[in-house]
C-alpha cells in the first residue's frame, strides 16, 4: 500500500493531529514519558477530538501515539494521567487548577457520531487503557501492544467506562482481574479477552488502521452513526437515549409530516398531516 499522506490540520505541543482521506489521526506525543497525558494534553484532544467531530468529511477517527520513546525505543500508546503533573485534587494545568478533564474526552469519543479507533502501538496502560476501552475498536501491534491497569497502584480508579464498560467486554471475572492485580497482558491475550479486535504486525498498524477506516467510510454515514449510538444505548442509561432520540428526531425532521408541522406553524394554520398510520 502507499504511503498515506497525512496533512497537518492543527499543530499542538502534547499531540499531533493530522488528516487524510475522511479519515483524522490524532495522536499522543510525548513518547519518551510513555505518552502520558497532563491537562494540557487532555485540551488538546479535546479540542482535536471536537474538530473531527464538526468536520463534515471526516468519517473516522484514528486515536493512536507518536513514537518509540527516543530515550529507550520503546513504544507506548497512553501510560494515563501524569504522575508529575498531579495534584491533591487532580491533575494540575498550566492555570494552577486541578482537573479530571480525560472523562470530558472521553464522553467526546462515546457520543460523537463517527467510529474512533484506538491503534495501540506499546503501553496502554491506567488512563490510558481507559481510553482504549471506550474506543469503538481497538488494533494492537503483535510485537509492542501491552495492555495493564495500574489505577489500583496510584489510587486512582476509572468508576465508568474504563471498568464497568470493561466488563461487559471481557467479563465480570476477567476485568476484576485486570484492575485488582493489574498484570501486563500481550495483544494476543487482550484479543482472545475481547476487547482488542486484531492483533496487526506493527509495521502494518497504522496502515491497517487506514484500511479499516476506509471500509467504515463505504459504509453509509447514517447506518454507522445509528448503529454506535444504538449499541451505546443500553449502557449510557438516559443520556444514551437523549443521543439515539436525537438522532431519531432528525430523521423525523426529514418526512414531509415533519415539514407539513413546521410550515403549519409558520403559516398560522391547522396542520395537514397526511393521515397515514403506517404499521
Ligand atoms: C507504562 C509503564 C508500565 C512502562 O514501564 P517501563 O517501560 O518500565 O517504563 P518506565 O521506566 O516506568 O517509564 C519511562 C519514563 O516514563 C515516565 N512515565 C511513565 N508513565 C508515566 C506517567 N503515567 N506519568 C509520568 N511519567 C511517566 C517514567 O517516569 C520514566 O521517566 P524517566 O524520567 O525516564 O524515569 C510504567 O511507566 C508505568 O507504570 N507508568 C505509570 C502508569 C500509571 O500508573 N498511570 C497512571 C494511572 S492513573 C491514571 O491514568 C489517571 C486516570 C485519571 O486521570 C482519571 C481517573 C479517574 C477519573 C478521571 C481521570 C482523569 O484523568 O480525568
Amino acid at each position: 500500500m502507499s504511503e498515506i499522506d497525512w496533512k497537518i490540520a492543527k499543530s499542538y505541543e502534547d499531540i499531533t493531529y493530522t488528516k487524510c482521506n475522511g479519515v483524522a489521526r490524532i495522536a499522543f506525543n510525548r513518547p519518551d514519558i510513555r505518552n502520558a497525558f497532563r491537562p494540557k494534553t487532555t485540551s488538546e484532544l479535546y479540542d482535536a477530538f471536537y474538530d473531527a467531530n464538526e468536520d463534515v468529511d471526516i468519517g473516522v477517527v484514528l486515536l493512536s501515539a507518536e513514537g518509540p520513546s527516543t530515550k529507550d525505543g520503546i513504544w507506548s500508546f497512553c501510560s494515563g494521567g501524569d504522575q508529575k503533573a498531579r495534584g491533591h485534587q487532580g491533575y494540575v494545568g498550566e492555570d494552577g487548577y486541578h482537573r479530571l478533564n480525560i472523562l470530558e474526552v472521553q464522553r467526546l469519543i462515546r457520543f460523537m457520531p463517527k467510529a474512533v479507533i484506538a491503534v495501540v502501538p506499546g503501553w496502554a496502560v491506567g488512563g490510558g487503557h481507559s481510553l482504549h476501552v471506550v474506543c469503538d475498536l481497538t488494533l494492537a501491534s503483535k510485537e509492542h501492544a501491552i495492555f495493564k491497569q495500574t489505577d489500583a497502584d496510584v489510587t486512582s480508579f476509572d468508576g465508568g467506562y474504563g471498568s464497568a464498560y470493561l466488563a461487559k467486554m471481557v467479563g465480570q471475572k476477567k476485568a476484576r482481574e485486570i484492575f485488582f492485580l493489574g498484570r501486563n497482558y500481550s495483544a494476543q491475550e487482550a484479543y482472545e479477552m475481547g476487547m482488542v479486535n486484531a492483533v496487526i504486525p506493527h509495521d502494518k498498524l497504522e496502515a491497517t488502521a487506514y484500511e479499516w477506516a476506509q471500509e467504515i467510510l463505504a459504509k453509509s454515514p447514517t447506518s454507522i452513526k445509528m448503529l454506535k449510538f444504538a449499541m451505546n444505548l443500553t449502557d449510557d442509561g438516559m443520556v444514551g437515549q437523549q443521543v439515539f432520540a436525537g438522532e431519531a428526531t432528525r430523521l423525523a425532521y426529514m418526512t414531509d409530516e415533519a415539514k407539513e408541522g413546521r410550515d403549519a406553524f409558520l403559516e398560522k394554520r391547522k396542520p395537514n398531516f397526511p393521515k397515514k398510520w403506517i404499521p
